[in-house]
């Protein structure tokens, strides 16, 4: 790493020790900017700055469960950059939310926004809620608590929160409600929105979707394309779902599906039918990946945490789409995914790749899409529901669909034409995050650092 970016990521890590998640996803941006910073040192007291969040937020939820028993969580909102817009970026409900991680989160997005192409800065919250094994009043209830601070510093002009892990449809229903009340207007300041009132048509789709994108325009560079490719994939929520539709649609074949308590393996591939029982399973009976195995008669995998890798890594692909969460994938994963012939990976997920499991995929020099790049597609989603909320009208599936699909498109152009101005020409890591600063240095400058 460039010196003078060396000693910014150690004041970094000085200032916020216990914050491994947020180093990472810091170390992963600044190893880039060396040779920004050495082209034009204009940009480094940036690099500084846009370390730093502008705001944290923290607070007390209390909910009350079907018992009448009192539960307090933790909520936090982090509004990392408001340099190239409102701050952006979805709420996470999970036992492992902290600072560490929503700070990784709201770092990411201010990058992966940069890159939509649309006026969005970055931001990121959630929750130490777990949605899991509750009813929906115990989780109306909480996402009402929730609210009732978060109201206080969100707006249309502000801050636009949406989803991420644990926080889908039925989530985002109740927290609008709340605002709406309390505010007593009907304003867009939450995007996933459900249908009936302000929602976008292709936002659930959009994050998988556009990852397909992503990975479909990777493979046109190598005269290449979806056909016949056997791809696994993690997850089986929101962003796993949508990648599954969309590889089979283009001719490809999704063999894997998991949730944290294992995996499922189904060499016939999950085909349209297997997919729609999939998704009443998670999205309305909210059951275990296991039933899908014992349905078609498949093997199910669970997950042994005392294990040094993930297991789902070793099913043979050509294509892998890690879309749970962070650091699924370890060295040794990466490892087995080259040894095994993977040609490409499309990062559904934030930062699902160690470091390690990384630097192996740029060695193998296989194809690498970073998350900030390949799952844009679900943001710049959100800001076209921002659009149409700001413009009172409803666009169709075909139009968002399209307009989605040039963002992606857009999105690979530059950040590869970005990888090979400075001469790393398909280093998507590289030129993700240098397109990605680039413009939100320059706004902060034109602005003035504040
Ligand atoms: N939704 C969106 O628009 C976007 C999401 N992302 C990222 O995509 C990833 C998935 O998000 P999304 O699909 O929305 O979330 P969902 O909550 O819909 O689904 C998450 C899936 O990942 C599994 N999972 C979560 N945590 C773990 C874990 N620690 N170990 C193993 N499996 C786990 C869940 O299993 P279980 O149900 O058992 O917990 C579930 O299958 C996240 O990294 C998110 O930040 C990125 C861009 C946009
Ligand atoms: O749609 C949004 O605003 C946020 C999506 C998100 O959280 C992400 O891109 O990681």
């Amino acid at each position: 790493m460039n010196a003078e970016v060396q000693k910014i990521y150690d004041k970094v890590v000085a200032r916020d020790p216990n914050q491994p998640e947020f180093h990472q996803a810091v170390m992963e941006v600044l190893e880039s900017l060396g040779p920004v910073v050495e082209k034009d040192p204009k940009y480094l007291p940036v690099v500084e700055a846009i370390c730093e969040p502008e705001r944290v937020l923290h607070f007390r939820v209390p909910w009350y469960d079907d018992k009448g028993m009192l539960h307090v969580q933790r909520g936090f909102r982090v509004e990392m950059s408001s340099a190239i817009g409102p701050y952006k970026g979805g709420l996470r409900f999970h036992p492992t939310v902290n600072l560490s991680i929503l700070k990784f989160l709201a770092f990411e997005q201010v990058f992966k926004n940069s890159l939509t192409t649309l006026p969005m800065g970055g931001g990121k919250g959630g929750s130490d809620f777990d949605p899991k094994g509750k009813s929906d009043a115990e989780v109306m209830r909480f996402c009402q608590s929730f609210m009732m601070e978060l109201q206080r510093h969100i707006g249309q002009f502000t801050d636009v929160p949406a989803g991420d892990i644990g926080v889908g449809g039925r989530e985002i229903g109740y927290m609008f409600g709340m605002y709406k009340k309390i505010k007593n207007e009907f304003t867009g300041i939450l995007t996933g929105k459900g249908l009936d009132y302000g929602g976008s048509l292709i936002r659930s789709e959009a994050t998988g979707y556009g990852c397909v994108y992503f990975v479909r325009e990777m493979l046109k560079v190598k005269n290449d394309d979806f056909k016949g490719k056997t791809c696994v994939v993690s997850g089986s929520g929101n962003v796993a779902q949508f990648t599954i539709e969309k590889i089979t649609e283009l001719g490809g074949k999704c063999v894997t599906a998991s949730d944290s308590s294992g995996f499922v393996h189904d060499p016939e591939g999950i085909s349209p039918e297997k997919l729609a029982y999939l998704m009443e399973l998670k999205n309305v009976k909210r059951g275990r990946i296991q039933e899908y195995a014992e349905k078609y008669g498949c093997t199910f995998t669970p997950y042994d945490a005392g294990l040094d890798h993930n297991p789902l890594w070793l099913i043979k692909c050509d294509i892998a789409f890690p879309s749970a969460t962070q650091n699924e994938i370890n060295e040794k994963d990466a490892q087995t995914l080259v040894k095994n012939g993977c040609m490409a990976v499309g990062e559904g997920a934030n930062m699902p790749t160690t470091p390690a499991g990384v630097e192996i995929f740029q060695n193998a020099k296989i194809m690498y899409a970073p998350g900030k790049a390949s799952n844009a597609g679900g943001v710049a989603c959100s800001g076209l529901e921002m659009s149409q909320n700001s413009l009172r009208v409803y666009w169709t599936r075909s139009e968002v669909d399209a307009k989605l699909d040039d963002i992606m498109i857009a999105i690979h152009k530059n950040v590869y034409e970005t990888s090979k101005i400075y001469g790393r020409d398909g280093d998507y890591v590289f030129g993700a995050n240098v397109a990605g600063f680039l413009k939100v240095a320059n706004a902060m400058l034109q602005q003035g650092i504040l």
